[in-house]
């Protein structure tokens, strides 16, 4: 996909991941509605790219994505506020094992959420000119990690949810290819999280080892997830890929066998 004028919508784009990817896009020419549930961040996310790209390249848009009426409400401003939509990036998300009914809720169901209502916009079927769709998973959707059981599970599903919807978007020929990124630890403010009690509960004696864990690993600048992003919606041979970035192999593809409903096809 060419990315100059495209319309992209990033979900948890006032800081960390988001907000590298809402600056990527800009980079390339892109307009870019910003959602996020923190509005005071949000706004300022927003003057700070006003500063660089202009006022008319940005929209702000206060949402909470585990509420449906909230999120349907943000696509259908975004979309009538530049007149289309190109990409959407599923990116919010929370730790919180605590309140792990909240980590399954914006994690997950308001990813697989997002994803629908952006094949709405965007499926050639309904009149859309197709488009691209990034959920963000994490390296944890890949493997386990004992002190985050919820989290992991809601990263695990992503992924599932997002391959099976990739080939669900060709089979059907949507004009939509939708992929997923799975970073390993990255800078930004979750990270403080593994510290709180009312995030980590019964797991917050695994904070030493979890800290132990980002030390060993090292963190990634916000930046190079942008960077994988750019990648993916550049390339339009990718779809159902789960893209990794990892400190020792920066970006890569995960490697999966043939699957055994595709083999006979082969
Ligand atoms: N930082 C890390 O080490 C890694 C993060 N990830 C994933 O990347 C994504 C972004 O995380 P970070 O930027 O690191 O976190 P962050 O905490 O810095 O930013 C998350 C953003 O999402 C927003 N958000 C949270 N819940 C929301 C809701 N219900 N509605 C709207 N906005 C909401 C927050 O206000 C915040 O602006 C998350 O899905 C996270 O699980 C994946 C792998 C590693
Ligand atoms: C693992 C959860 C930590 C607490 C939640 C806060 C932030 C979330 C971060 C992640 O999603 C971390 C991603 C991966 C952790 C799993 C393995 C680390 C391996 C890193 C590497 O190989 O580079």
């Amino acid at each position: 996909m060419h990315l100059e004028d495209k319309v992209a919508l990033v979900t948890g784009a006032a800081q960390g991941i988001g907000n590298a990817c809402a600056q990527a896009l800009l980079e390339k020419g892109c307009k870019v509605g910003l959602v996020d549930q923190n509005t005071v961040v949000g706004n300022e996310s927003k003057n700070n790219l006003d500063k660089q790209f202009g006022t008319q390249r940005t929209i702000f848009i206060p949402c909470d994505v585990s509420n449906e009426e909230q999120l349907k409400d943000a696509f259908k401003k975004i979309f009538e506020h530049f007149g289309r939509l190109d990409i959407v990036v599923n990116n919010a998300g929370v730790n919180n094992e605590k309140n792990w009914e909240v980590t399954v809720h914006i994690n997950l169901i308001s990813v697989i959420r997002g994803t629908y209502i952006g094949l709405d916009y965007m499926k050639t079927e309904n009149g859309g000119n197709g488009g691209a769709i990034v959920n963000i998973s994490s390296l944890a959707g890949l493997m386990p990690v004992p002190s985050q059981p919820v989290y992991c599970a809601s990263k695990h599903g992503v992924i599932g949810f997002t391959r099976s919807i990739a080939m669900v978007s060709k089979t059907g020929k949507y004009g939509v290819r939708i992929n997923t990124i799975c970073p390993g630890f990255v800078n930004t403010p979750i990270l403080q999280t593994i510290e709180k009690e009312e995030n980590m509960g019964q797991y917050l004696i695994y904070k030493e080892e979890l800290k132990d864990m980002m030390k060993c690993h090292g963190l990634l600048p916000p930046s190079l997830i942008a960077e994988g992003l750019i990648k993916i919606l550049e390339d339009d041979t990718l779809n159902g890929e789960v893209m990794k970035i990892t400190t020792k192999q920066g970006i890569h593809f995960h490697e999966y066998s043939p699957l055994p409903f595709q083999a006979n096809k082969q």
